[in-house]
């Protein structure tokens, strides 16, 4: 959360001229509640089994850029799907870094607790090694604006098909 990935994904997508669809938005998009409404009435694992549904139902259409949510990394059945299906973009930042993005935004209910910060650090232990199973290209976007991690990683990918 807050690395940048549904900002730096349609900056990236119009870049490369292709389109863009944002797990969370395509989520709620499809039950007509925000992320926190669906955490608040079905919990994180209801939210999983709709992130995984819609996973697998985007993962279908070609040729887009996609940004996940931060935890979509946690099944392996998504794992999978990332792997087989797409170039996987790691954007890596510090905890600190993340926690400054993200502080005054509600929209994040696992961030709602009394020290997010801290949430923010434990969430980021627990999952690096799975960002890291998934990734091809890891860009760190600590101290980069976002306009030049775009480049960067287009630039990657142009080399990439070369
Ligand atoms: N490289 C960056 N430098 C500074 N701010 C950034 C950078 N990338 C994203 N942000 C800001 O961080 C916040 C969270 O970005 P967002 O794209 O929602 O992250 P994610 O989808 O990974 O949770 C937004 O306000 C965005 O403008
Ligand atoms: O890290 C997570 O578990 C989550 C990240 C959020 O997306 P962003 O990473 O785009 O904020 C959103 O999917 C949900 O609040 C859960
Ligand atoms: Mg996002």
């Amino acid at each position: 959360m807050g690395a940048g990935k549904t900002t730096i994904g349609r900056a990236l997508a119009r870049a490369m001229n292709r389109d863009f669809l944002d797990l969370d938005h395509e989520i709620v998009g499809r039950c007509g509640v925000s992320i926190p409404v669906i955490f608040d009435i079905e919990g994180e694992e209801g939210f999983r089994n709709r992130e995984s549904m819609v996973l697998e139902e985007v993962a279908q259409i070609d040729g887009i850029v996609l940004a996940t949510g931060g935890g979509a990394v946690l099944r392996e059945a998504n794992r999978a799907i990332l792997r087989r299906r797409g170039i996987v973009i790691y954007l890596k930042a510090s905890a600190d870094e993340l926690y400054r993005r993200v502080a005054k935004d509600r929209n994040r209910p696992l961030l709602a607790t009394p020290n997010p910060k801290a949430r923010i650090a434990e969430l980021l232990a627990q999952r690096e090694s799975l960002y890291e199973s998934v990734a091809d290209l890891t860009i760190e976007t600590g101290s980069g604006s976002i306009p030049s991690v775009v480049k960067t990683i287009h630039n990657l990918l142009q080399k990439n098909q070369e």
